[in-house]
């Protein structure tokens, strides 16, 4: 019989045991915009992260001093810089996961589909480039306006023959981390701890945390409710006034974001049951993308779950967000094709 030390080394090298897999392969992630305000900490954090064997850094600035900097932290993965049109490609060669943070910030008084004009070129041109380097990556996209820049990705890679509904994700993770440190904050517990979906999109009404949902139990008021929901719809510009001209939330998105790509590792992994909230390609409501748990696996979304129970508050608060969500998709779809 084998013991038990040499059943773990035979699993090990099996040609289909993860860890081989892992092994053999390496994980490349790639950062789209990493000298940015976003991109310079998710870096840092993606450079902690285990799981990552070869980080890559582009912008359409020159990353090496910030590639040079991070090559010294005393993690296994190495750091490459690249910067400008002509590296784009190269940049992303083989990507497991690209995560793309370039694009224009909000200035005070903004809406975030004011970025769109300036953000959509940036989008599509990475479109394009996954579409040759490391069409079978994962590609989660941070740029705003998330809800319009998503479908625009999608229609740049429909027309490269290279669209995969389940590999392409907003990222959505920054207002289920908003709505557990204010609801942690509300109950005085750990923020950690709290367990709340945040569904629709990236925008305004389209943010719609499930409060009713929420665990541990919240028991508030119809106001009370009311007031906790705007905070959390209107974080974004709490952060962007705050920072008065100078940006919008950076710190705390990189956060979120280096949470999101984790899962995103983990998933790749084959780790099991990673749920996480994701604004996809979806037919749960009348929008053809749409932010709800999506279940992971090594190929991206292995299933959108059902639609978490909704009060009939949060009913309404649905059924008044697709239309607004519709036009939002629709404006990228339009860009597109014209
Ligand atoms: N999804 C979210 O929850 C969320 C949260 C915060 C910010 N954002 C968005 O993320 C984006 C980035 O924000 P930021 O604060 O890091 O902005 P930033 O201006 O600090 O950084 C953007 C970076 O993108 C780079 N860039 C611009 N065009 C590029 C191109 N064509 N190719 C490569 N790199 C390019 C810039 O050189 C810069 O380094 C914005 O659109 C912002 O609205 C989204
Ligand atoms: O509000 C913004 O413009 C940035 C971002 O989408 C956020 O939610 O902080």
């Amino acid at each position: 019989m084998l013991s038990l030390k040499l059943m773990k080394y035979v699993s090990a090298v099996s040609p289909f045991s993860p860890l081989k897999w892992n092994l053999r392969r390496g994980i490349k992630v790639a950062v789209v915009g990493a000298a940015g305000g976003i991109g310079q900490p998710l870096s840092l954090m993606l450079k902690l992260n285990p799981l990552v064997t070869e980080l890559s850094l582009y912008d359409k600035v020159d990353t090496k001093g910030i590639a040079a900097d991070l090559s010294h932290i005393c993690t296994s993965s190495t750091v490459r810089s690249y910067f400008g049109k002509k590296e784009l490609i190269d940049a992303l060669e083989c990507a497991s996961i690209v995560v793309v943070a370039a694009g224009l910030p909000s200035k005070p008084g903004m809406d975030r589909s004011e970025l769109l004009d300036a953000n959509a070129s940036v989008a599509s041109i990475v479109a394009k480039a996954v579409s040759n380097a490391c069409p079978s990556a994962l590609l989660a996209f941070i740029t705003n306006p998330v809800n319009t820049i998503v479908p625009i990705v999608a229609e740049v890679l429909k027309q490269e023959d290279a669209y995969d509904p389940k590999r392409l994700f907003g990222v959505t993770t920054l207002d289920v981390v908003r709505a557990k440190t204010f609801i942690g904050e509300l109950l005085d517990i750990d923020p950690h701890t709290v367990s709340i979906p945040v569904i629709g999109g990236h925008a305004g009404k389209t943010i719609l945390p499930l409060l009713s949902q929420c665990d541990p139990k919240l028991e508030l008021d119809s106001e009370e409710k009311a007031q906790l929901v705007s905070r959390i719809q209107d974080a974004g510009t709490e952060v962007v006034r705050a920072k008065a001209g100078k940006g919008s939330a950076t710190l705390s998105m990189a956060y979120a974001a280096a949470h999101f790509v984790n899962s995103l590792l983990r998933a790749v992994n084959h780790e099991e049951n990673i749920i996480e909230c994701a604004y996809v390609q979806s037919d749960l409501s009348e929008a053809e993308f749409f932010a709800s748990p999506v279940l992971l696996g090594p190929k991206g979304i292995e299933k959108n779950l059902d639609l978490p129970e909704m009060d009939d508050e949060e009913e309404k608060r649905f059924g008044d967000m697709i239309a607004q969500l519709n036009k939002e998709i629709e404006d990228g779809v339009k860009l597109v094709a014209c």
